[in-house]
Parts: structure tokens; sequence; C-alpha cells
């Protein structure tokens, strides 16, 4: 498989007022091939969150590279990187950011429009398809202020996946959920992924990172571990024992 993102001696600096700097991500060095189901652990403030914008081209890291799709991320014009995270990425956040003023199927295909790379036709077509598999098809007219908070994460996937993207960044997408509705999350996302979309989640959930195939641990600013649980196939009835394997290594990280 090839690489779909390859990071080289990534650093993040926020400077707090005139003198102060803070050095979030240090020499982070990863490699994310075509199709993983990737999250990343550690305490907060571990700087998690960070890297997820940065190797999205959401924020502009300090120094070092992010290669994306054969694609340099750090040499593109803001334009150009615009474009990409458009046509080539979905993301999902832990508040779903929809818009009230919108319905659930507005919502769903308004980035879609706004790329007018494919027919409204072909983009209705995909949006009810995608409706249809995360079941929220009958709540399609309703306003977003009628809905749940699972049917909001469900819409907030549909809108990321509305472009066809080669990876969904979520940050903690589970995080304002309860367990039945991180469940049902969970199995789309382990859904889409099989079906050949790469994903990188951001979670505090042990429950969730293992339904995913590898998870980073970090701490400090620095990816300190990195362990391959191998993929999850949906509806798996040994999901127990991934969870018991993550936590005995999480402990051993004493977190
Ligand atoms: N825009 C910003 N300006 C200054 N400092 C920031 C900014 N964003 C994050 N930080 C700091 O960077 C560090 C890492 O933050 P980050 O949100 O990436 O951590 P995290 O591991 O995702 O934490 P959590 O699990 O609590 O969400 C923190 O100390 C945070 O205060």
């Amino acid at each position: 498989m090839k690489n779909i993102l390859e990071v080289k001696h990534l650093n993040k600096t926020y400077s707090i007022g005139k003198l102060e700097s803070q050095h979030v991500l240090k020499d982070i060095n990863l490699e994310i091939k075509e199709g993983e189901f990737v999250s990343v652990m550690g305490p907060s403030g571990s700087g998690k969150s960070t890297l997820l914008y940065n190797i999205s081209g959401m924020d502009k890291f300090s120094s070092g590279s992010v290669v994306f799709a054969e694609k340099d991320i750090s040499t593109m014009s803001e334009e150009a990187l615009s474009k990409l995270r458009l046509n080539t990425m979905g993301f999902i956040f832990q508040q779903s950011n929809l818009l009230k003023n919108l319905n659930v199927f507005d919502n769903i295909i308004l980035s879609a429009y706004l790329a007018k790379s494919e027919s409204r036709k072909k983009i209705n077509k995909r949006a009810i398809e995608l409706m249809r598999k995360t079941g929220i098809a009958e709540i399609s007219n309703h306003d977003i202020t009628q809905a749940s908070g699972g049917q909001l994460q469900r819409v907030s996937i549909c809108r990321a996946l509305i472009n066809n993207p080669d990876i969904i960044f979520g940050d903690e997408p589970t995080g304002a959920l309860n367990t039945k509705a991180t469940n049902e999350v969970m199995e789309i996302l382990a859904d889409i992924n099989q079906s050949g979309t790469t994903i990188m989640l951001v979670t505090h959930d042990v429950k969730v990172a293992a339904k995913t195939e590898r998870i980073l641990f970090m701490l400090d600013g620095q990816i300190v571990s990195d362990k391959y649980l191998g993929k999850y196939e949906k509806g798996e009835n040994d999901i127990k024992i991934r969870e018991e394997r993550l936590l005995m290594w999480l402990s051993r990280m004493g977190f």
C-alpha cells in the first residue's frame, strides 16, 4: 500500500505574547498508508488536535514537511490548499458545526455544490445514498435543531463524505455522544474505512480506539508509541479482547 501521508520533522510552536512561545509538536515523523484506520491518543495537552490540524493543512506548522497524496502541502498556496482540503479531505469534529438555518440535506450537499466539480443531480443522488447508509434518510428535510446528538454526527459524517474524500480526519467525533450513539458512529466509520477511505481520529475513548487499526500515543508533543491492533471487522465480537490489549498497552505507558 502507498503512503497517503508522509510527515517529516514536523514542528509547531505557538507564540504566547511577545516573549514566550510553546513548542507543541516536536520533530514528528509519521507515515500513514492508504486505507488505514488510525487513532491518536494521549493526555490532554499532548498535542493530538494540533497534530491533526497541522497535517491536514488547517493550521500552518513551523517547520518540517507534510506530503499528502504525493503533494507537499508546505509549499502550496492558501488557495491550492483549500481546494485540496475541499476535494480530498473530510472533517468531523466533536461539535457538529452544522448550519442552523439549513436543513439536514442542505447541510450535507453544501460543500459539494461549492466545489462545483459535479452536477447537482449527481451530488443529490450521493447525498441520498449516504443518508440511507447512515440511517438518517427519514430526517432529510428536518431542521438541524430537531436532530439528536447521534443524528447530528451522522449528518457530519455524510457532509464529510459528500466530496468522496481520500481521508477523513476526526477530532473527538464521538466526544459528545452517549455509548449507543458512539457505537453506531464507529460502526459507520468502520464501514467507510472498509470501503477504502483512510481515517484518522483523535480520541480519549478506549472503546473508540479499540475499533481502529493502529493507535498512536502522544506525550508532550511527540509520538512515543505506535501500536498495530489489526483491522476491526464490523460487527466483530472479539472487541473485548481488542479493548483489553489496548488497555494493557496504555497502562504500560502510565495512561
Ligand atoms: N491556538 C493556540 N495558541 C496557543 N497555544 C495553543 C493553541 N492551540 C493549542 N495550544 C496549546 O498547545 C498544547 C496542545 O494542545 P492540543 O489541543 O493539541 O492538545 P490535545 O492533546 O489535543 O489536548 P485535549 O486532549 O485536551 O484536546 C496545549 O498546551 C494548548 O494549550
